[in-house]
């Protein structure tokens, strides 16, 4: 598993994107940045982090001999894979708020962004981006937002953290070449952040409704229970966790 290390560049993401053009890049090959200048999160939200302090990285993985049943499997396998990496330097509370975010104490820690490499109509690969808090103390204006340091005190090594969770995605996808899409998605539900709690929705429109998470659909749709024995689906795009 190669690891590329820049001191710079605009996104790990959008560097991995443009490099798998140019070149043949084998599986797992990550690209690591002390800064992004141009950092991005989902939905075309800006990614902020400062520099040296968290990790910024983005990982290729080669889906071309690869039989994915939904795309979600791809979620489903890096979000538990991060979680299980943290576990292992023992952060608190580990949960996954809908699709991706990796929680510690209510509070989240890591966003991840992934994008496919689409060639000829198939999906021949992932870029999947990780931006995890580690060493960071402070975020204005982001209340909702801490890192693996203000959570346990203590200052983790950004290398050691990277190879823990790319030792994990590689299990992790493993686990899902090998056919155990629904024993990840069962697991992905055992973590997942306000489950079973009533919670309130942002619906596409603006408007708020309550409801209760019930689990996921194998297409990766958030299952809402909105009124007795109702349970509606609901994509990205038209909903948002108000917590
Ligand atoms: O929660 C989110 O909105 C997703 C954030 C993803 C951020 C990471 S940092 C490394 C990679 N490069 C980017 O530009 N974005 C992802």
């Amino acid at each position: 598993m190669t690891i590329i290390k820049l001191d710079a560049t605009d996104s790990t993401n959008s560097y991995l994107k443009r490099l798998q053009t140019s070149e043949n890049v084998e599986d797992f090959t990550a690209v690591m940045a002390k800064k992004q200048t141009q950092g991005r999160g989902q939905m075309g939200a800006v990614w902020e982090s400062q520099a040296s302090k968290n990790l910024t990285f983005s990982v290729f993985k080669d889906l071309s001999d690869f039989s994915l049943e939904t795309t979600f499997g791809i979620s489903l396998a890096v979000s538990l894979a991060i979680r299980k990496a943290l576990q292992a330097f023992l952060i608190p509370q580990l949960s996954v708020k809908w699709p991706n975010d990796i929680l510690s104490v209510d509070k989240k820690i890591c966003g991840v962004l992934i994008e496919n490499v689409i060639k000829q109509n198939a999906i021949t690969g992932s870029i999947i981006g990780i931006g995890l808090n580690v060493n960071q103390v402070a975020f204005d204006h982001l209340p909702r937002a801490s890192s693996l340091k203000m959570i346990t005190g203590t200052v983790y090594n950004l290398d050691e953290m990277a190879h823990a969770i790319l030792n994990q995605l590689k299990v992790h996808f493993d686990l899902l070449e090998s056919g155990d899409f629904l024993a990840l998605k069962a697991e992905y539900e055992s973590c997942l952040f306000r489950k079973n709690k009533p919670s309130t929705f942002k619906d596409a429109e603006g408007s708020l409704f309550s409801g209760f998470i019930k689990g996921v659909s194998n297409f990766g749709n958030l299952q809402v229970l909105v009124e007795d024995n109702i349970i509606k689906e609901f994509d990205l795009k038209e909903v948002t966790l108000m917590y």
